[in-house]
């Protein structure tokens, strides 16, 4: 089994990385090859980095990890969930104050779901399945709030997940988003955000499902 994971920082996976040993590129265990690649914050770094790879290397399935803000009041900080569908919120045209999606406008679909892992899904029973969307700029207004819930119906929000999908979906490679809550998305307030939390459990996460691997 050959495995992608994918992270925006080094900081959002060290501890499962320290607990394998593993470095940022290629890695190791029973047998697996386990690829790890850094691709830096945001939908543009991803891609580049997902195109970069994929032109050269193939996978069983791929693997983002990270933090995310919940626009869902029923997850707690630290939760780890199961990013099963996400979408380019911002990829569009404002008419007025009307909003138009890349869909309406006929350039494509903004809505990414993967391709499903055998391997992976199984392995995930447990965690909640969740609805993401990704942005350039982390909302922190009251105003936007309220707008994007309504045109999307979020659980979460990160900066690289639909980027993540869409490189995955190009070359038909099976693909799994799992994200644990470091912020609810609400008027800026960085002093309530705990990301030392939300990187304990989904690495702790990320070491249980290494380990389950054969
Ligand atoms: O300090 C800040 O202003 C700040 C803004 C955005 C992200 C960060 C990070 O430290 C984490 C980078 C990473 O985290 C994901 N993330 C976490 N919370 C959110 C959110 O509420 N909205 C969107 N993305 C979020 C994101 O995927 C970044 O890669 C610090």
């Amino acid at each position: 089994m050959k495995s992608l994971i994918v992270s925006a920082t080094e900081s959002e996976i060290a501890p499962f990385l320290s607990h394998f040993g593993f470095k940022n590129g290629s890695n190791y265990l029973n047998g697996n090859q386990i690829v790890v690649l850094l691709t830096g914050v945001g939908m543009v770094a991803t891609a580049f980095s997902m195109g970069r790879i994929l032109e050269k290397d193939s996978f069983d399935f791929a693997l983002n990890v990270g933090i995310a803000g919940s626009f869902n009041e029923g997850l707690s900080l630290g939760d780890v969930v199961h990013v099963t569908e996400d979408c380019f919120s911002e990829l569009g045209a404002m008419d007025g104050a009307s909003f138009l999606s890349i869909d309406q406008l006929g350039f494509g679909s903004a809505v990414m779901t993967p391709f499903p892992s055998e391997s992976l899904d199984v392995l995930l029973s447990s965690e909640k399945r969740m609805k993401g969307i990704t942005v350039n700029c982390v909302h922190g207004s009251d105003e936007e709030i309220v707008l994007v819930k309504d045109r999307f119906r979020p659980d979460i929000e990160t900066m690289e997940g639909a980027a993540f999908f869409y490189a995955c979906n190009q070359v038909g490679l099976p693909a799994v988003q799992l994200r644990s809550i470091s912020n609810y998305v609400e008027k800026r307030d960085k002093s309530k955000w705990n990301i030392p939390l939300a990187i304990e459990t989904i690495n702790k996460r990320l070491i249980e499902l290494y380990t389950a691997i054969r």
